[in-house]
């Protein structure tokens, strides 16, 4: 295992250099964390007086029942949740922002994008974690370091597949997943590193090879703790220390595992022979399902009780500061704005040449929905006033469902990545917003396509020019379309809660496009709906380059009906960019409310 010494963080402080060689400690008193007991305004404490002590070269597995408060009490203890009562302490000092940078916490549950493999994954966060302070050839080494230490070589080159709803290709197993997951937070060989539950969904031989790296990483200098579940006998002997916490979320031990069987036997409870310890202690410290409820409760209150009077026991446990709750917030190191863009953008390209399946489908319907019009109204444009408003209306009102929808599907999956990116240092809102917004664009081609075939089949002006401005006019709806379903997405991590308010903003976009309604005959304080409407800006610049296709007396005609100023067109488009402005810093404004208001699990 590698543990070089000279991984510097961004503030290039002496402190965030990686210590390995010095002894570092860790100290925990989570003395209460109150949640919501479901009547309003009732709360139950979870987390009862739960002191504990943690160094260097310790691997530590945190073990309860379902429901004791593992997650919540290694989400103490990293302080990536800072809402309990009590205190923790690195080395003897309760900690300040830089407990981020010397820290990792990987969750039970790994998110990852499906169409990078995991060298391309390890290179982002490289790249974002390292870039400002190493060279390029430094940080491939250390990946090729980071991907045998986690036994990723093999697999290094292969896509993750799996999960990601738009990528379900086969790709790494279970077990590479997670180790993918820890991997790419050891980039920068972090002091401490917490892990929820990192053998769940796996088999026991895969959870054993998990521990065993994890068991080289403590062995490596490291402090490691773990929540498991309940490790085979094999994979529990890996782990140098054990805390056992009761089903109502109280210390029933916490010392070397070695000697946890000893100490219950001290109690009079026995682990009967050729039997998986960690089973016996599961048993002992959860509610027995169909037994006494105050038989049980007497238990835990036994054994809680006698280890608060054992020797194991902190003699003192820290004296309840909540200087945690001072922390301004979990982000770890910050690269430059331009190497998040850099990054950022790389990656939604990888996305657009991986994701071939979309890119050719959007091709198709866009193509078929441009014959279909061009079916409808074959030649026929220019022949009626009729068929000119028909033709455009329906072409507007198509590319917002197209153009939104197809954003509102995709960018939600992605927040929930992007949320633990940004607290673990590794991305930012803008960047990220940015790039993906640049990454979709090529996607253009599809409404490209779309225009391009209906224009030439409905018989619009065959001036070359005018079918570039008219291409020009709809591609740039088209994106104001895109920014539109960004913003509606941003609302919501849920993409089926973004399609189910998107009908909210685009219906009043129809119904005040100016097209359908006598403008006099709407209330004064609706009358300003039609000026945020896209679809009013888009049809009515279109229809200013065409209307004189017609013959005169219609095309008058039309203008009037429709209230068009025929010389629009530039003007309306540039609103079509305003809107573009106003809709993208809404969607920042909103994803950074949202991520400061998200918690990282
Ligand atoms: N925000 C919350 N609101 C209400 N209850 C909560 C909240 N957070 C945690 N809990 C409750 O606290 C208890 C502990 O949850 P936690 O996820 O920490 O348990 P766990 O031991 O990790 O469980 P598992 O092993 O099943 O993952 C559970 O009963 C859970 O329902």
């Amino acid at each position: 295992m590698n543990t070089e010494g000279n991984v510097r963080h961004a503030n290039g402080e002496e402190k965030g250099v990686v210590s390995v060689g010095i002894r570092h400690t860790l100290e925990w008193h989570v003395e209460a964390y109150m949640v919501p007991a479901g009547k309003k305004g009732e709360f139950r404490n979870i987390l009862q007086g739960i002191a504990g002590k943690t160094e260097s070269g310790q691997l530590t597995a945190i073990m309860g029942p379902s429901g004791c408060g593992k997650t919540t009490l290694l989400e103490c203890i990293s302080l990536r949740n800072r809402r309990f009562d009590g205190a923790v302490h690195f080395d003897g000092r309760a900690p300040g922002g830089d407990a981020f940078t010397v820290s990792v916490l990987v969750h039970q549950k790994e998110l990852l994008f499906g169409f990078m493999t995991p060298r391309e994954y390890l290179t982002f966060h490289g790249l974002a974690r390292m870039e400002h302070t190493h060279t390029r050839a430094q940080i491939d080494q250390r990946i090729q370091e980071v991907l045998s230490d986690m036994k990723l070589e093999k697999c290094a080159d292969t896509l993750v597949g799996g999960t990601d709803p738009f990528f379900q290709k086969k790709g790494l197993s279970g077990g590479e997943r997670k180790r993918l997951a820890i991997a790419y937070e050891m980039l920068l060989a972090p002091s401490m590193i917490f892990l929820d539950e990192p053998s769940s969904g796996l088999d026991s031989v895969m959870s054993e090879s998990i521990f065993q790296s994890l068991k080289d990483l403590a062995d490596g200098g490291r402090i490691v703790l773990a929540s498991v579940h309940c490790p085979s006998s094999e994979a529990c002997q890996l782990f140098s220390h054990l805390m056992l916490l009761t089903y109502d979320g109280r210390v029933a031990y916490h010392g070397p595992t070695l000697q946890g069987i000893g100490y219950f036997s001290a109690l009079k409870y026995f682990c009967p022979e050729h039997y998986n310890p960690a089973d016996f202690y599961l048993k002992l410290i959860s509610f027995t399902p169909g037994a006494e409820a105050e038989g049980e409760v007497q238990r835990m209150d036994l054994l809680n009780d006698a280890f608060q009077k054992s020797d194991m026991r902190l003699m003192k446990p820290l004296p309840t500061d909540n200087k945690h709750r001072g922390l301004a917030g979990v982000h770890g190191i910050k690269a430059s704005t331009f190497t998040f863009l850099k990054l950022n953008f790389w990656r939604a390209t990888l996305r657009l040449r991986r994701d071939k399946t979309f890119v050719v489908l959007w091709g198709i319907i866009s193509f078929i929905v441009g014959l279909l019009l061009g079916i409808i109204y074959l030649q026929q444009a220019p022949a009626s006033w009729r068929n000119l408003l028909g033709l455009l209306f329906s072409l507007v009102v198509a590319d917002i469902f197209m153009g939104s929808l197809g954003v509102i599907m995709r960018f939600p999956s992605e927040w929930a990545i992007i949320v633990r990116e940004c607290y673990s240092g590794v991305n930012a809102v803008g960047p990220y917003l940015f790039a993906s917004f640049w990454g979709i664009l090529p996607m253009a081609y599809g409404p490209f396509l779309l225009v391009t075939v209906m224009y030439w089949m409905t018989g619009m002006d065959p001036n070359f020019v005018a079918y570039l401005k008219f291409a020009g006019i709809y591609l740039s709806f088209d994106i104001a379309c895109l920014e539109l379903g960004q913003f509606v997405s941003s609302l919501s991590g849920n993409p089926m809660v973004g399609m189910t308010i998107l009908p909210a903003f685009v219906a009043p976009m129809i119904m005040f496009s100016g097209v359908l309604y006598q403008k006099s005959t709407v209330p004064v304080w609706l009358s300003w709906m039609h000026h945020v409407s896209l679809i009013n800006y888009s049809f009515s610049a279109l229809m200013a380059e065409q209307i004189h296709i017609l013959p005169e007396n219609q095309a008058n005609l039309l203008a009037a009906f429709i209230d068009l100023n025929k010389n629009s067109a530039g003007l309306n488009v540039l609103y079509l960019w305003i809107m573009s402005a106003a809709l993208l810093l809404l969607t920042y404004f909103t994803l950074t409310v949202r991520l400061r208001n998200a918690t990282a699990s």
